[in-house]
């Protein structure tokens, strides 16, 4: 396996993936040249200059994007998604970073710091003109209290400064003993004195704050972007601080980067530093060593830490969890093999003390199961609900109340235009995988190995017809499982068979009269 490193990131991060796989580090490659040399790796490392396109992603082999950071507004989830490549990211490493260096802006433009240093420096003694404001006592509106905003409201508070936040996405109680006050955006945009931004950049944060915005806010107030430039909308941020609305901003973010011929720039209260956020040693090794960690998980294809476009699930639930992913998966596959059809929906159903957990993974692997039999394009956990969603299959969870030790259940409800029909599955002690019925026939199978399903009415005669036949060609019989809904009427029998059972055989045995068909399922 290879890994290609398309950003700087610390040697930490590259000596561990150094210790597993060759690493090539090859830095300002252009779309071009990425896309050229993008096909011999397995994995690819960024931080935010590298833009991930979908044109780099669409001929590549990538298994997995790790970003050394938290943004991934530089990875075109979408593509990276539809391709099955996982992205994952290092959200916790730059916190602490990106916070202080909000409050180093923050208090750089109450106090008029870089002007002031660089009039000293061009030999002029003025302290009139750099009489500063004091934040004791102003309030600071964080708009984006997730990691960054919360550790900003925090030193702010430590500061002496009230707090007034917005976030639709949180829920109030967890900050409100911190005293931060939630409110609506509107009430941030008209009573804070100072605003600082701690969102992503997305679809619904782009340019969420313009010339209305901007309206709306007191006279003299002053902004900080320490997250991602297009956020603000640049060219109402020029005429609002060129009118004086606004008196300062501080911007270490930009729509493009670098901002060379940005006219923002030679704005006097406009003050900058080039995405400098996450630049700290301690930082760069904390997000480099996250991020080649996740790398190597995923290309071992173990549980990530740090998923963007895969479902999460905890390590400490992970372990539970783990056997009822693959026989999720396996059941998903199962289902395909034994029955065709366009498929409309799929319901999964949790019952035991399997109803109680996470369970999103489970489902995914499921679908992925289910697609797997009826797809080019391999389907993974990363993929396989966008390509259920593409082929217009409804994804259902449904989880049943039932006493706290019961085992865990998991049945797959398939409708297509031809009917619906069921499977379900169990884990036994030592994550025995069983498939324990069958629409409904009770069964108990291990889903290993190659398994023949004969559906038949049940009289004498056609399942020694079936022993024979098989004997006849020397394939041996690993054991056998009967199951019937009522005294000769329609049964299912199920023999794991040894060897591989040739097609012509299967067609023999669909022959034998009472017969109704014959499949072979292979795991
Ligand atoms: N300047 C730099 O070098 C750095 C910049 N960043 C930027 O800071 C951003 C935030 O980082 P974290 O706090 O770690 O991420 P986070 O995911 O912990 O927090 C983001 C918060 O924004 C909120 N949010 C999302 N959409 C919103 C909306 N429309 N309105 C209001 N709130 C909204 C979310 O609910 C969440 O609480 C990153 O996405 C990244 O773009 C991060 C690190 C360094
Ligand atoms: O982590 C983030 O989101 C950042 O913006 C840091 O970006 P960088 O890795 O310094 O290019």
């Amino acid at each position: 396996m290879k890994i290609l490193v398309s950003d700087d990131i610390a040697q930490e991060g590259i000596d561990i993936l150094n210790q597993e796989y060759q690493v090539d580090v090859k830095t300002k490659l252009s779309e071009d040249e990425l896309v050229e040399i993008i096909g011999s790796y397995d994995a690819l490392v960024v931080r935010s200059a590298t833009k991930v396109t979908a044109k780099i992603m669409e001929n590549s082999n990538l298994k997995v994007i790790g970003r050394a950071g938290v943004g991934v507004d530089n990875i075109d989830l979408e593509a990276a998604t539809k391709k099955g490549i996982l992205v994952v990211n290092a959200p916790e490493g730059n916190t602490t970073a990106a916070s202080e260096h909000t409050i180093a802006l923050l208090m750089a433009l109450a106090r008029n710091i870089p002007e002031a240093v660089r009039s000293l420096k061009n030999k002029v003694w003025d302290r009139k003109r750099f009489m500063g404001i004091e934040l004791n006592g102003k309030t600071l509106g964080v708009v984006g209290l997730g990691r960054i905003g919360r550790e900003v409201a925090k030193k702010a508070i430590g500061l002496g400064m009230n707090i007034l936040a917005y976030d639709p996405y949180i829920i109030k109680q967890q900050v409100e003993n911190i005293d931060i006050k939630v409110v609506d955006l509107d009430s941030v945009l008209k009573e804070a004195d100072f605003i600082t931004f701690h969102v992503p950049l997305t679809k619904s944060t782009y340019h969420m704050v313009g010339e209305k915005e901007f309206s709306m806010m007191k006279d003299g107030v002053m902004l900080i972007n320490c997250a991602r430039g297009g956020i603000i909308d640049e060219e109402a941020l020029y005429e609002a601080l060129k009118s004086g609305k606004v008196a300062g901003c501080a911007l270490d973010v930009f729509e493009k980067e670098p901002p060379l011929e940005s006219p923002l720039l030679d704005l006097p209260n406009l003050i900058a530093t080039p995405h400098l956020g996450a630049s700290t040693q301690e930082a760069q090794v904390s997000v480099a060593v996250d991020v080649a960690k996740d790398v190597i998980r995923a290309l071992k294809g173990e549980m990530v830490k740090n998923p963007v476009n895969m479902v999460h699930i905890r390590p400490e639930e992970y372990s539970e969890i783990r056997p009822f992913v693959d026989l999720a998966e396996k059941m998903g596959s199962f289902y395909t093999q034994l029955r065709n059809g366009r498929i409309s929906e799929v319901e999964m159903i949790y019952t035991g003390k399997i109803e109680r957990m996470d369970v999103k993974m489970i489902t995914t692997a499921g679908i992925k199961g289910i697609l797997s039999n009826i797809l080019q394009t391999p389907a993974n956990l990363v993929n396989a609900p966008f390509l259920a969603r593409e082929r217009g299959i409804k994804i259902i969870e449904k989880k049943i109340n039932q006493e706290q030790d019961a085992p865990g259940v998991v049945t797959m409800k398939v409708t297509t235009d031809k009917g619906v029909g069921s499977v379900t599955g169990t884990v036994q002690a030592n994550a025995d995988e069983r498939i324990v019925a069958v629409d409904e026939y009770k069964i108990d199978l291990i889903p290993r190995g190659n398994i023949l399903l004969t559906f038949h009415r049940d009289r004498p005669g056609i399942v020694g017809k079936v022993g024979t036949l098989l004997g006849k060609n020397d394939i041996n019989i690993a054991y056998m499982q009967l199951g019937r809904k009522s005294y000769r009427g329609e049964a299912l029998m199920a023999l794991g068979v040894d060897e591989n059972l040739p097609d012509d055989i299967l067609s023999e045995i669909r022959k034998i009269d009472g017969m109704e068909n014959a499949v072979l399922i292979k795991f």
